[in-house]
């Protein structure tokens, strides 16, 4: 059996072909979930000289991200990526706190219902494109790309407040620059991939990463400070459609920064003071006197750029899949999106009467989690569970992926697509919440998770009732386990016109 850190870095499968040019390569998550059913669900490994807890155990996870979350951080590593610095996602404690409050109300339930209009806008657009693109009714497209274009539109729209990221050119760089930045990251976390070259020493190809990461970083960075340059500069010119109509999250995190009377001081001293305060109130007062550094800024902003498209984007993806590998559910979604959208027009307000879309979204989310593993970083001894003591400096991973599909807890069907499991919600799937963490739990737990639900169910009901679509002949399977679940070789999908 492989050892667990050649299966996450995918080196396993360069071995299996040497013993077997015959065999199919086993794919990663197979082979992730594999090594966990032999080794259960708590143990050690390695990845170079560092060493990681894994545990797979839901009343563990609970004290991790739960009960004792304050015992833990983010792994030091993700604020050494680049990109996301000290902006929400990577940074921890009372840097992290005050920038949660601020962004809390910018990801209100009543925020996301007012962009669904746009994220409808977005998904008619990108269905005319893809229309264009087909050949007597049918054309084979790779929706992976597809659907990382529509999400980056998305998410320019509603949370940058601008058409120019959307912008064909302009998307093409943007992605492949993040996708860039993301292999060279998980490559630096987890080692070289199969086909790292043995001529190059393991210390060059180190060097390199880094100067790959540090290039894309410094890209993104360049760029996304071009967008809030201008956005400074129509405050500055006054112009009443940015200033006033248009409050999106950029608005509120450079308001962080240039609001004079805003400081970190001030944020802690509103969210510990205030006995009488219940914890929304103090939130609140923490969001109006947040201040962020100039950095902070460019980090939340890409924060939200990457955290924002590609997490969505994979959801897709992988409904897309599991759609294309069963029709029957296919047609099902198709009936009801017509039911309830005559005509093809997608109401805002239908968008939460589409249950099985649901149903099937969350069984995407169960079998293909866009954020595989959690990682957090133990700041101060404590106890989790009964009897295990983590000390200060372990680093720990909880594989969601593998969570997902506990056969314990999700029975014998665990592999299989069965989205009626849900169809009495998560408890009713599996009895505890902690064993479907596609989101994380606890104070960490993801702030988008409405957007992108939304998002998803919008766009799927704008497609199915105008395409039906099946696997390519030429896709391979090979979903990625380490830091997004991207597919290795892009999703090629038959795309079929639906004549009415
Ligand atoms: C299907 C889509 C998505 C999935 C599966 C997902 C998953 C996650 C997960 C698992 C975490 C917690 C990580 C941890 O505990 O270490 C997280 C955090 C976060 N997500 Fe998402 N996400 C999605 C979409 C989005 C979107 C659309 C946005 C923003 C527009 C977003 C913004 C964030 C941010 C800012 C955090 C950090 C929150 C904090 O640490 O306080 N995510 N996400």
């Amino acid at each position: 059996m492989p050892a667990i850190d050649e299966v996450l870095s995918g080196r396993n499968r360069r071995v299996q072909k040497q013993d077997n040019d015959e065999v199919e390569d086993e794919d990663r998550l197979t082979a992730v979930t594999n090594c966990y059913r032999n080794h259960g669900s708590t143990f050690y490994f390695t990845v170079g000289r560092t060493v990681r807890l894994s545990i797979a155990d839901p009343p563990l996870i609970k004290d991790i991200l739960i009960a004792n979350s304050e015992s833990y951080s983010k792994p030091l590593h993700i604020r050494k990526l680049g990109v996301l610095g000290d902006g929400i996602f990577a940074s921890s404690g009372s840097t992290w706190s005050p920038q949660r409050s601020l962004f809390t109300g910018a990801f209100h339930t009543k925020e996301v219902k007012s962009k669904i209009p746009t994220m409808i806008d977005c998904a008619h657009s990108a269905v005319e494109k893809w229309s264009r693109e087909l050949n007597d009714g049918y054309s084979e497209l790779d929706m992976y790309q597809k659907f990382a274009e529509l999400t980056l539109d998305v998410i320019g729209k509603t949370a940058f407040g601008t058409e120019e990221i959307g912008g064909a050119s302009e998307a093409a760089s943007v992605i492949g620059s993040f996708n860039r930045y993301l292999l060279y990251c998980r490559e630096l976390v987890f080692g070289p991939p199969a086909t790292f070259p043995t001529s190059l020493r393991y210390v060059q190809r180190k060097h390199l990463v880094s100067r790959g990461i540090a290039a894309e970083a410094k890209w993104l960075r360049t760029y996304m400070g071009r967008i809030i340059s201008a956005r400074r500069n129509s405050h500055h010119s006054g112009a009443a459609e940015t200033v006033s109509d248009r409050h999106d999250l950029l608005d509120v995190i450079i308001g962080a920064v240039d609001n004079i009377g805003h400081s970190e001081e001030g944020a802690k001293k509103a969210l510990n003071e205030a006995p009488d305060q219940t914890i929304s109130e103090k939130r609140k007062r923490a969001a109006e006197m947040t201040r962020l550094t100039e950095k902070q800024l460019l980090d939340n902003a890409l924060t939200v750029l990457l955290a924002g498209h590609e997490t969505t984007a994979s959801l897709l993806t992988w409904t897309i899949y599991l759609l294309a590998k069963h029709p029957l559910w296919q047609k099902r979604a198709r009936a009801e999106v017509e039911e309830f959208c005559p005509g093809g027009v997608v109401e805002p307000q239908v968008l939460s009467h589409l249950k099985l879309l649901g149903m099937i979204l969350l069984e995407s989310l169960r079998l293909f989690p866009p954020v595989p593993l959690i990682g957090r970083m133990c700041i101060k001894d404590n106890k989790v569970g009964p009897d295990l003591l983590i000390p200060e400096g372990l680093e720990i991973v909880i594989p969601v992926a593998v969570l997902h599909r506990d056969r314990t807890i999700w029975g014998d069907n665990a592999d299989e697509f069965a989205p009626a499991r849900f169809g009495n919600g998560i408890s009713g799937a599996c009895g505890n919440p902690l064993a479907f963490l596609p989101f994380g739990a606890g104070p960490r737990t993801c702030i988008g998770q409405t957007l992108a639900l939304s998002e998803a169910k919008a766009v799927l009901a704008v497609m199915l009732p105008l395409f039906s679509w099946k696997l390519s002949t030429s896709y391979r399977h090979s979903p990625d386990v380490t830091l997004t679940m991207m597919p290795e070789f892009g999703m090629p999908v038959v795309l079929e016109k639906i004549e009415k």
